[in-house]
């Protein structure tokens, strides 16, 4: 039986987002007003994924309500390998983009690996090019992956340093776990990186101060999964059918686990939204960086 704690503090990443988003604009419009440049944002979407087709949109929304140029490419999902990376070549050298995002998943006949590293670095504002990948593992300046990086600045609102803290983090994607465990590293966490084929995740789990969910199945962590106290960061979106509605859900048992964590993010309004926000935090980086103008207010790493 896990030890009860007060009901946990709701982490609001829906006002966190809100207002880096709004920090961005500020300094886009300063960007514009001292030196005359807009940061333009290409987005690529192959096929018809209805979340992506959604994520896209909320992208380009935002990317447009911060005062960026937004370069829309939508490609039919039958789109081959030469067209797609074409594409890229063509985003590469066109000087109003700062910022390339194709997004994932991609149609299953198209290699991932070799689109996201056929895409410039320095215009690689969703952090997967293994330049990036290894700048950010030798703790290096690095574009950071958009969900990790929203993950990291909640977690440093909610706690200031999180030196010396036992850190879990539950998955061991490319594009959440690895990079979660890299940054809770240079922030000087214990980090341990636990999957499918770990022994007694439960005892594991309940070893951490902050615990990081990024499997992607259902509110498989329970409350006794969970230190009392511990700071939770639930990064699944899970699509659930519950009395005959759509719903969705965490990777946490987010009921249960309030009745011993010290804070949780909720599914919806908890890292979701962190990801768009922190996107146009690193498309206004990459910008600055680019043009070779000082770091913005607004870029949160390293
Ligand atoms: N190229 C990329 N592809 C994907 C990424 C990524 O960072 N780069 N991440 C995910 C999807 N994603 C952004 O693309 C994303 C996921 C969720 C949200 C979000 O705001 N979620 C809301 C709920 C929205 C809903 O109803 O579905 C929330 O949690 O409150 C934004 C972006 C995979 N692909």
């Amino acid at each position: 039986m896990a030890a009860t704690h007060a009901n946990a503090e709701k982490i609001d990443g829906g006002a966190f987002a809100a207002d880096l988003r709004q920090r961005v604009a500020v300094e886009v419009a300063r960007l514009q007003d001292e030196h005359g440049v807009t940061p333009g944002l290409a987005v690529v979407l192959v096929g018809e994924d209805p979340a992506s087709v959604v994520y896209v949109r909320n992208k380009e929304a935002q990317a447009k309500a911060a005062g960026m140029a937004s370069f829309e490419h939508r490609l039919p999902a039958d789109t081959d390998a030469a067209t797609l990376l074409s594409l890229v070549r063509q985003l590469n050298e066109n000087q109003a983009v700062h910022g390339i995002l194709v997004q994932l998943p991609l149609p299953a006949h198209l290699d991932s690996d070799l689109v996201m590293n056929a895409i410039d670095p320095a215009k690689d504002v969703d952090g997967f090019h293994i330049l990036n990948v290894g700048l950010l593992g030798t703790g290096q300046k690095a574009m950071v992956p958009c969900t990790p990086l929203g993950c990291l600045l909640l977690l440093k609102d909610r706690l200031g340093s999180l030196a010396g803290l036992n850190a879990v983090v539950v998955g061991r994607s490319n594009i959440v776990g690895k990079p979660m465990a890299q940054l809770l590293l240079k922030e000087s966490c214990t980090v341990t990186i636990v999957h499918s084929r770990s022994r007694d995740l439960p005892a594991i789990c309940r070893n951490a101060d902050i615990l990081v969910a990024a499997v992607g199945r259902p509110e498989m962590i329970g409350a006794d999964w969970i230190k009392s106290g511990a700071t939770v960061i639930d990064v699944g979106i899970n699509r659930v059918e519950r009395d005959g509605k759509q719903r969705l859900v965490g990777d946490v048992d987010y009921a249960a686990a309030s009745h011993v964590a010290g804070a949780i993010t909720p599914v919806p309004g908890g890292v979701g939204p962190m990801t768009i926000a922190c996107l146009l935090a690193n498309t206004l980086t990459a910008c600055c960086r680019i043009r070779g103008l000082p770091e913005p207010e607004t870029a949160a790493w390293p």
